[in-house]
């Protein structure tokens, strides 16, 4: 599992790294790292590197002093360096004095200007015509969008980006971009992911994440957030052992859709079949549709009549009536864990006398849509998703597995994972219902609630990746390409998140193509797994 630190985690773990070693040795190693990803997109984008011309965008505080320092380490690769300062008083007079040694070149952002748009003509110029640009206007200590000057420079950039710590523009904390924001190829941070780097509009507008080593090991506390990766998921993912039989794999039972939207049941208990070898039963008004989908389904009418199960998915398309409330109520006695999505959520919200029917030993988790949340949490999530899901699973005692392009799972005692989706191709109706399935087997076999939200919403995703003909295996590179596509600078592509070349292929899926995708999503988990294993 990788970790993601708060900004504040950040700098009390660097205060610490400072006591051992220096603070410029830090930022030296620092600023290499983001010159050797500097290198790499120039000879990608260029074909060469000697010779070809770097701007720095270089801010008042360390960030640009880390981007000066990139900016020397250029020069000895022979690349050409033009630092367009935006606080020329304030900049890092140690990065700005050794950029001018190696032969490096600094420019006042502002100057006398051919428009009016207040920046210099050799700034102007310097940006225009750059191979690559470094972003280092802000990092760690930004605020609020790009100010008028920056933002300025940023609509003239058209060159591949690389961002020194984060997007500048993009809130560190929450990811938010509530105005101009660099849009990074790639960027490069150090020691550990931010939030921003995996949260909302600043996870696209990140692009790669690279994280470099500065010794900041040892001295960084428990992460605030956690992300999966394929091979993690890979190697949990429940599959039969000699010794297994359907029963021992764990039975799972799907309550959903009626007579009305018999598709919810049919994409939960398919997605229920895909994801494990065991046993899924069904128990609703759906009965003859699931058979007629999924002949290995033990279907029945009645949830009374379900049979033993070892957990529960429950909820898309029940209703919110009579017949939605006594379905929920039965799953929630039975003693099971239980996944409880769409209309079940909304007949939590609305009767809390529901809550009392469910045993406090059993696990439950909550899937919620951002409308589903609201309800539940009588609030907008606002753009603190974190902190509000965080609040939901602790005030219900449930895990909380937040939807979005970016779904936020956290458990009632804190602990939060992150999926920051690299495209947006769930987003069809039913796939939510397909993902409700998918726990629900896993819940089943008998995976911790909260990694099985993690292991569901992974292979959820990559699985609508792979039906939308995206391609990419899990684990494997990311087709390159500019972040800026070609919408233009600061512009994401039309079809997608303007990130690598995953969001210029592909077509829009329904739900029934990402369920079919299911088993592939599974199988290329486990390879990354076996390969990781044989690294
Ligand atoms: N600690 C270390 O040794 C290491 C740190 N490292 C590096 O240091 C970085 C943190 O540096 P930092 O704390 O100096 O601040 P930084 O982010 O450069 O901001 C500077 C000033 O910008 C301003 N500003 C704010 N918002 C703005 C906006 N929207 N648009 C424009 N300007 C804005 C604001 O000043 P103001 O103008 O408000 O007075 C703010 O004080 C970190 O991200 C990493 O790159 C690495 O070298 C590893 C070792
Ligand atoms: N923009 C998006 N990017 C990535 N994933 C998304 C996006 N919008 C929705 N999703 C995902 O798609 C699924 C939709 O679930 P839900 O809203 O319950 O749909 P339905 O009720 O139609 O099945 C969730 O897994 C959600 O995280
Ligand atoms: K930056």
């Amino acid at each position: 599992m990788q970790g993601v630190w708060t900004p504040d985690q950040i700098r009390a773990a660097e205060q610490r790294l400072f006591t051992r070693t220096p603070e410029p040795q830090v930022m030296r190693r620092a600023a290499h790292a983001v010159s050797v990803h500097a290198v790499r997109l120039l000879a990608e984008c260029t074909g060469g590197v000697a010779g070809r011309h770097a701007t720095l965008l270089v801010g008042a505080g360390n960030n640009g002093g880390d981007a000066l320092w990139a900016g020397t380490f250029l020069r000895r690769r022979g690349v050409g360096v033009t630092a367009v300062l935006l606080a020329p008083d304030k900049t890092h007079p140690a990065g700005l004095a050794a950029l001018r040694r190696a032969g490096g070149r600094a420019v006042a952002a502002d100057g006398p200007s051919p428009d009016t748009s207040g920046i210099g003509a050799e700034a102007a110029d310097a940006v225009e015509r750059a191979d690559a640009v470094i972003d280092g206007i802000v990092g760690l200590s930004g605020r609020g969008g790009l100010r008028p000057t920056a933002a300025e420079l940023w609509r003239r950039v058209t060159a591949p980006v690389v961002a020194v710590d984060l997007p500048s523009g993009v809130d560190p904390v929450t990811g938010a971009v509530d105005g101009p924001a660099v849009l990074a190829d790639v960027t490069v941070t150090f020691g550990g992911r931010r939030p921003c780097h995996v949260l909302g509009a600043g996870a696209v507008h990140s692009g790669d994440v690279e994280v470099a080593d500065i010794g900041l090991d040892g001295y960084l506390p428990e992460p605030e957030l956690h992300l999966l990766d394929a091979a993690e998921v890979g190697e949990n993912w429940p599959v039969p052992g000699p010794e297994d039989d359907k029963y021992t794999q764990g039975v799972v039972g799907v309550a959903a859709g009626s007579a009305t939207f018999p598709g919810a049941a049919v994409l939960a208990s398919g997605a229920a079949v895909q994801a494990t070898s065991g046993m899924v039963r069904y128990a609703g008004p759906a009965a003859d549709v699931v058979r007629s989908h999924w002949p290995e389904v033990v279907a029945t009418g009645s949830i009374t009549d379900a049979g033993r199960v070892q957990a529960w998915a429950v909820g898309p398309g029940i209703g919110t009536g009579a017949s939605g409330r006594e379905v929920l109520l039965h799953v929630l006695e039975s003693g099971r864990p239980v996944c409880a999505d769409a209309d079940s959520i909304t007949l939590l919200a609305n009767d809390p006398t529901l809550w009392d029917a469910r045993d406090p030993d059993a696990p439950l988790v909550l899937t919620p849509h951002a409308g589903e949340f609201a309800r539940l949490a009588g609030g907008e999530a606002g753009t603190d998703r974190v902190s509000a899901a965080r609040d939901v699973a602790a005030r219900f005692d449930a895990v909380v597995l937040f939807k979005g392009n970016t779904t936020v799972i956290a458990a009632p005692d804190g602990r939060v994972l992150v999926n920051d989706s690299r495209h947006a191709w769930p987003a069809t109706a039913g796939s939510g219902d397909v993902l409700t399935g998918l726990l629900g087997a896993l819940l089943a076999g008998g995976v911790e609630p909260w990694l099985a939200c993690g292991y569901a919403t992974f292979v959820h995703s990559l699985a609508a990746e792979l039906a939308a003909g995206g391609g990419r295996a899990a684990g494997g590179a990311r087709s390159g390409g500019s972040a800026r596509g070609p919408a233009g600078p600061g512009v994401a592509p039309a079809d997608g998140p303007g990130r690598g070349g995953t969001f210029r292929v592909g077509a829009p899926i329904g739900a029934s193509a990402l369920l079919a995708a299911v088993p592939d999503a599974i199988r290329s988990v486990r390879e990354a797994a076996f390969r990781a294993a044989f690294r």
